[in-house]
């Protein structure tokens, strides 16, 4: 089965690798994208993880559902999920707006979540005024409008050559979402602060950003890190906003070290 009714939205999920009794690797997608952004570090852990990934709501396969939504009914979905799954102690890696919800997950259901992986992502994203501005462009004017100014801020210069055609593909990925469904979780990064969420975590949580990001740079990324208890924070050099299709290599290491450190 590839999809799944939770919290009346037909999800769209994968459960790769294994077998059962591995332990569960969830891996949670950014706006704009689908969980394919996460197959170069999917297939190299793949052998020692039951991984879990799933489009959240209105973005790839998943439907958009009633809109708005918030944050929290994106983390009802997700424990939804692993409830349907029967997961339990899962290591949850989110970025970005993925990274909000795992966060969210956590606060509401702690059953589900034995660690935290927070890549490029923070307790508050943005404001209500960039946000507002976006969600006016988009709109108006479609995804295309804003999507040369989202990708500076996704990709590094040396990934965004024409010649990419990489890039060429995550460009694709970003025009093509539904439109209701990136401006709905638009609105959903705009309408959450996690700030009390994260300084009540308390399951060991590993940080990690691009060093050049700059949708949650460094500094915002490792202000959050310092909200939760015990956090370890980590930059990965040549990485913008989405490290793992920038530098899944490196990305994978950091998360194999996270989690052998925390389990040894
Ligand atoms: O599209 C962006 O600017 C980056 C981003 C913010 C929240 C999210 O999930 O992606």
């Amino acid at each position: 089965m590839q999809f799944a009714r939770i919290n009346d939205v037909a999800i769209h999920y994968q459960v790769i690798g294994g077998p059962a009794d591995k332990p569960v690797l969830v891996f949670v997608n950014s706006l704009g994208t689908d969980f394919r952004i996460w197959r170069d570090v999917i297939v190299r852990l793949a052998g020692d993880f039951a991984i879990v990934v799933y489009d959240k709501r209105g973005h790839g396969l998943s439907e958009v559902g009633q809109t708005p939504y918030s944050m929290e009914d994106l983390a009802v979905e997700l424990a939804g999920l692993l409830d349907l799954l029967t997961v339990k102690n899962a290591y949850v890696c989110g970025l970005s707006i993925g990274g909000m919800i795992a966060q969210a997950l956590f606060e509401r259901r702690p059953d589900l979540v034995k660690a935290l992986i927070l890549c490029d992502t923070a307790h508050k994203i943005g404001t209500a005024e960039t946000w507002n501005a976006r969600i006016e462009k988009v709109e108006a004017e479609g995804i295309e409008a804003i999507a040369d100014g989202v990708l500076e801020k996704w990709f590094t210069a040396a990934f965004r050559r024409p010649e990419n055609t990489s890039f060429a593909g995550y460009r694709n990925m970003l025009v093509r979402q539904p439109l209701t469904g990136y401006l709905a979780t638009c609105a959903a990064v705009r309408d959450a602060d996690l700030t009390e969420v994260a300084r009540h975590i308390s399951v060991p949580t590993l940080c990690v950003v691009g060093d050049q990001d700059r949708s949650t740079p460094p500094e915002l990324v490792l202000s959050t890190s310092r909200l939760i208890a015990d956090a370890r924070y980590e930059v990965i050099t040549d990485a913008g906003h989405i490290p793992c299709i920038e530098q899944p290599e490196t990305l994978t290491a950091v998360i194999r070290t996270f989690i052998r450190s925390i389990t040894n």
